[in-house]
């Protein structure tokens, strides 16, 4: 396992600085948090880190293995997962499928076999039906496997994205405000979900939140960012009432009022 790290990296989008000379790591196997206000730069990272966004300057490492410059599905071969902000489903397949689409960047399948369903072809789509339904079961969905996803409620849509990500067998997670929308109940149960993947498949974890209580609950490390900028670092207790994160909080609850 590798451990993820961002170095000296910036982001620029014409005169808008959104991450500022960016640097941290995050050690293999741990639970780590990103949060900021509104606009802070969150999103951006994730981007930059599973190659949507290609980095103004700077480094971001996989182990040695330099990710920048490289497509998203060449990241996601290297290990590296994600989840959305705002879902993204295929609103009208079932939700094995969905499972499915998110495997075949790590599949050998050739169009040839593809096309001509060859046994070794066969063989491939058992062993990916095998896999998406051991993900499914582990979020606690496959009972529903055969639905169509739009019909999901809305927490299980954002189950659905999880196991979408881990049938992709990475070595990262990262997951983009996992419990956006979701109520008390459910955020319980992402927490112990969260906690039950690290442990079973020993990866590491990657997570952008509001919900201070999730974030209290789940990280090892919080890094805190402002304006694109790392305002703070560490654990969740004393990052939570440093002075400067307290500050950027209020002060944007105030300038919102
Ligand atoms: N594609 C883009 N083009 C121009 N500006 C962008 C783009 N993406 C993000 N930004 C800007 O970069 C800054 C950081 O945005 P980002 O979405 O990364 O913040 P965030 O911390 O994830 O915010 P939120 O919590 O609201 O999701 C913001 O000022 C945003 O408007």
């Amino acid at each position: 396992m590798s451990s993820l790290t961002v170095k000296n990296v910036t982001l620029k989008f014409g005169g808008l600085t959104a991450v500022g000379d960016l640097s941290f790591e995050i050690p293999a196997g741990s639970i780590t948090s990103i949060i900021g206000p509104n606009g802070a730069g969150k999103t951006s990272v994730f981007n930059m880190i599973t190659g949507f966004y290609r980095p103004t300057a700077g480094q971001i490492l996989l182990g040695n293995e330099s990710l920048v410059g490289k497509k998203p599905s060449q990241i996601t071969q290297r290990g590296l997962a994600r989840t959305f902000q705002n879902l993204r489903l295929f609103p009208n397949l079932t939700v094995l499928d969905n499972v499915k689409s998110g495997m075949h960047s790590r599949t050998k399948q050739t169009v040839w076999g593809a096309l001509w369903h060859t046994p070794a072809q066969k063989q491939e789509e058992r062993l990916i039906e095998d896999v998406a339904r051991d993900c499914l079961a582990f979020v606690g969905m496959d009972a529903s496997r055969y639905r169509i996803a739009k019909n999901l409620p809305y927490g299980e849509q954002r189950y659905l994205e999880i196991a979408r990500a881990l049938a992709t067998k990475p070595h990262v997670l990262l997951l983009d405000e996992p419990a956006a929308g979701l109520n008390y109940e459910e955020k319980e149960s992402l927490i112990e979900l969260i906690k039950r993947i690290r442990q079973k498949y020993g990866l590491t974890v990657l997570i952008i939140e509001h919900d201070m209580g999730l974030i209290h609950k789940i990280s090892e490390n919080v890094i805190v960012l402002d304006y694109g900028q790392k305002i703070a670092e560490g654990a969740p207790a004393e990052v939570l009432n440093h002075p400067r994160v307290v500050e950027a909080y209020l002060g944007k609850e105030e300038e919102a009022m």
